[in-house]
């Protein structure tokens, strides 16, 4: 796939089938996401393959906290909503939670590490897609919880930044309307 045309077509796919993801297609998206561009060469990016049961243990962290959120989480509202946090790592058969671990070099800015994790994320996207995959990067409050960074065995400083679901796509790529580039750019000569 010609790469402008894999970037305008990729777009997010939350629906996808059930079906298992060759392990050699999920290795060459972790390694795109690699070839980020990233300052220093400090490779802040650390990444976590669920699959199968992998899922269900990440679930369990999802119903912990979300639990903990509620005065009531017996209620039946509660308990629905707790039932769908536990469940959601189940919507694809791949998730690649990818992380950041900041380099602690004196000359790095931290936001720049968080520059070349979003950058591999997006390589990971594109790769799926040209692979035939359809990928959505998830996030939500849940994604940058402390119970989240400790399930990953991540440092203090270090964090979750996107929980990329992969799978066969089961649903059309949604048509998208772009704000032209001409309305968000000053040329200055
Ligand atoms: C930092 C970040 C977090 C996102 N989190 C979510 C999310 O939690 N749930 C979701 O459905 N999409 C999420 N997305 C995907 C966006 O909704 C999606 O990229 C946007 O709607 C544009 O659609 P496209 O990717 O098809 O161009 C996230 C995207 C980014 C960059």
């Amino acid at each position: 796939m010609e790469i402008v045309e894999g970037i305008k077509t990729r777009r997010s796919i939350g629906l996808v089938k059930p079906d298992p993801v060759p392990q050699e297609l999920i290795e060459q998206i972790l390694e795109a996401g690699t070839y980020a561009p990233n300052h220093f060469r400090t490779e802040p990016w650390r990444f976590f393959v669920l699959t199968g049961e992998g899922r269900n243990k990440l679930g369990n962290v999802f119903e912990e906290i979300t639990a903990a959120k509620f005065e009531d989480p017996n209620s039946e509202d509660n308990q629905k909503k707790i039932e769908k946090a536990k469940k959601n790592p189940l919507r694809a058969p791949v998730i690649i939670a990818v992380g950041v671990e900041p380099s602690e070099r004196k000359n790095v800015i931290k936001k720049e590490e968080y520059a070349a994790v979003n950058s591999a994320i997006q390589n990971m996207l594109l790769a799926s897609h040209s692979l035939g995959l359809g990928a959505i990067w998830r996030t939500g409050d849940i994604c940058y919880h402390e119970k989240v960074k400790n399930f990953f065995g991540l440092s203090e400083a270090g964090e979750i930044v996107a929980f990329v679901y992969i799978g066969y796509a089961n649903m059309e790529a949604p048509k998208v309307k772009k704000t032209n580039f001409k309305e968000l750019t000053t040329w200055i000569d």
